[in-house]
């Protein structure tokens, strides 16, 4: 059960407490934020509306906390990280619980959530040894019009407070995406979790609680994004963002200071399917990477381009496989889930009628009951349906039927989303040619579009995101360079 047992510290009565100085507070609003159970519509969880002079609070404790973390040696950062992550896999259970009841994952899919995050910990501890064990070093006689009288010594240093905002569908792995980096290299973190997801969020900073970082390296300040978001990502006192979600994002970026953003948000991610393809193959990545926690991933096949010669066949297989996908609740590990929130099935249904009003071929009937939708494949798409363009976040794919490939390529570069995509082809030289022009954080070939392995670069471009993300990449954009200059009193050169 949440909030019992290895977890008890953190519940108050029937509100979760949020983190701040290395303690489990109640905030002095004595108000709460109910989550909404997706699958039952009722209020399961309670956490805690903080205030905004507990937001300055938790902000000045990184502050003073960053200072002695940034002279504690790497390798005990490293250490304090590898105990995060095993405390987290040792404790799962309850965290999968949790996410099965505030955001609906099904729950073998949300015990896969936390194992692959304690992965994502160790695997930033180690690659931050790696990357922050090694500075560069200059000498001035490699430039015109200079002798051998300077010796110029750069190193990676932290940048100081990180907020870190993750969002609902990835409440626990796209917080420690931004932790573990943050930490490793010296960074501490305000975490603002998202609503939806915040009581397994909470749950994962326990772990971290557990394995003894300073008192107020770390903090949790759960509140409506809406309400106190502004007042986080606009504070004088953090000096970076690390933000997933939605267009949310883009505002963030235009009230945000001079502080380096990292941002991951929405996509459009076009699966395109050329006259050669391995049908069978694309036809069980459209599935799995299409219709897996109900297309709530911003990787998630989000329209299919397939060649009309073989789009007969290729939507067929599609059809016939969709008659497997398990329909239902989250606790008995269905394929389709209840979406999020009303909101977000009220949108879906939104992008569905319009499609159905303009003509378009489905081959399921609609069907909704409460958030839970059963999945449709969308055909005969054409570019005036709000579908062809959109991101349903939600179990429904688009089917655009092309007669170039060069259309296909198209119609994926003149989405604002520029996230990632993929494109099923035998021929290789095929694979790169399309790969290089579709314009895409990252093109998958004769795989669906997918953010892990959690160390590979990953980005959006466009209206999709800033920076690239990947534990190498963030670990990066979560540092600064020091110079340190020596300049020696006549030219010296090392002799051979
Ligand atoms: N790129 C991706 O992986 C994802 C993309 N999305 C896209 O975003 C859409 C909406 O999903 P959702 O999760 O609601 O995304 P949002 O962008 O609304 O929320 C993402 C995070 O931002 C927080 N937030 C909201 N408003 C502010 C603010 N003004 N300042 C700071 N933080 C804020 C949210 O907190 P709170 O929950 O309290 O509002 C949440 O933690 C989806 O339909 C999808 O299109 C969604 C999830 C993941
Ligand atoms: O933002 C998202 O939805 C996730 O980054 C997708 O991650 P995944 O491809 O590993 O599901």
């Amino acid at each position: 059960m949440a909030g019992t047992g290895f977890y008890e510290s953190i519940l108050d009565n029937d509100v979760f407490k949020y983190y701040a100085d290395g303690e489990w507070k109640v905030s002095s609003s004595g108000k709460s934020v109910g989550i909404t159970n997706p699958s039952t519509l009722k209020v399961q969880y309670k956490v805690q509306a903080c205030t905004q002079d507990e937001v300055n609070k938790a902000v000045e404790s990184a502050q003073a906390a960053q200072k002695i973390w940034a002279k504690t040696p790497l390798w005990k950062r490293a250490e304090a990280l590898h105990r995060f992550a095993a405390i987290l896999k040792d404790n799962k259970n309850e965290i999968a619980e949790a996410l099965v009841k505030e955001i609906a994952k099904p729950h073998k899919d949300a015990l896969t959530e936390v194992v692959r995050s304690g992965d994502l910990i160790s695997y930033s501890a180690e690659e931050g040894i790696r990357i922050l064990a090694e500075g560069k070093f200059l000498v001035s006689d490699s430039f015109p019009g200079n002798g051998r009288n300077k010796y110029c010594l750069a190193s990676k240093i932290p940048l100081g407070v990180v907020l870190a905002i993750p969002p609902f569908n990835y409440p626990v792995n796209l917080a420690v995406s931004k932790i573990a980096p943050a930490l490793i290299a010296g960074n501490a973190v305000v975490l603002k979790p998202p609503t939806q997801g915040a009581v397994s969020a909470l749950h994962m900073v326990h772990c971290l609680h557990m394995a003894g970082f300073p008192k107020g390296l770390v903090s949790a300040i759960t509140g409506k994004g809406s309400e106190i978001g502004d007042l986080m990502t606009m504070h004088p006192g953090i000096n970076c963002i690390s933000f997933t979600g939605g267009d949310t994002g883009i505002a963030i970026s235009r009230k945000a200071g001079m502080v380096p953003l990292q941002m991951e948000l929405g996509g459009k991610d076009c699966c395109l399917v050329l006259e050669d393809a391995d049908l069978e193959l694309a036809a069980n990545n459209v599935i799995k990477g299409g219709y897996s926690y109900s297309g709530q991933r911003c990787t998630a096949v989000k329209v299919i381009c397939v060649m009309e010669s073989v789009a007969e066949e290729l939507v067929s297989k599609i059809v016939q496989k969709m008659t497997k996908l398990t329909v239902g609740m989250p606790e008995d590990n269905c394929d389709i889930t209840p979406v999020v929130s009303q909101s977000s099935a009220n949108f879906i249904q939104g992008l569905v009628e319009d499609a159905q009003a303009k003509g378009a071929k489905f081959h399921q009937e609609w069907k909704r009951e409460g958030n839970l939708i059963w999945p449709l494949l969308i055909d005969n798409v054409t570019p005036d349906m709000r579908i062809a363009w959109e991101e349903p976040f939600g179990p429904v794919i688009p089917v655009i039927r092309i007669k170039t490939v060069e259309e296909g390529i198209h119609h994926c570069n003149a989405n604002n989303f520029a996230l990632q995509g993929c494109v099923f082809t035998k021929d290789i030289n095929k694979a790169i040619l399309v790969s290089d022009a579709m314009e895409s954080g990252t093109i998958q070939i004769n795989a669906a579009p997918a953010r892990g392995p959690d160390h590979f670069p990953f980005q959006g471009l466009r209206d999709s995101g800033i920076g690239s993300q990947g534990i190498t990449n963030s670990i990066q954009m979560m540092t600064k360079t020091k110079s340190t200059v020596i300049n020696l009193p006549r030219k010296s050169y090392t002799m051979g």
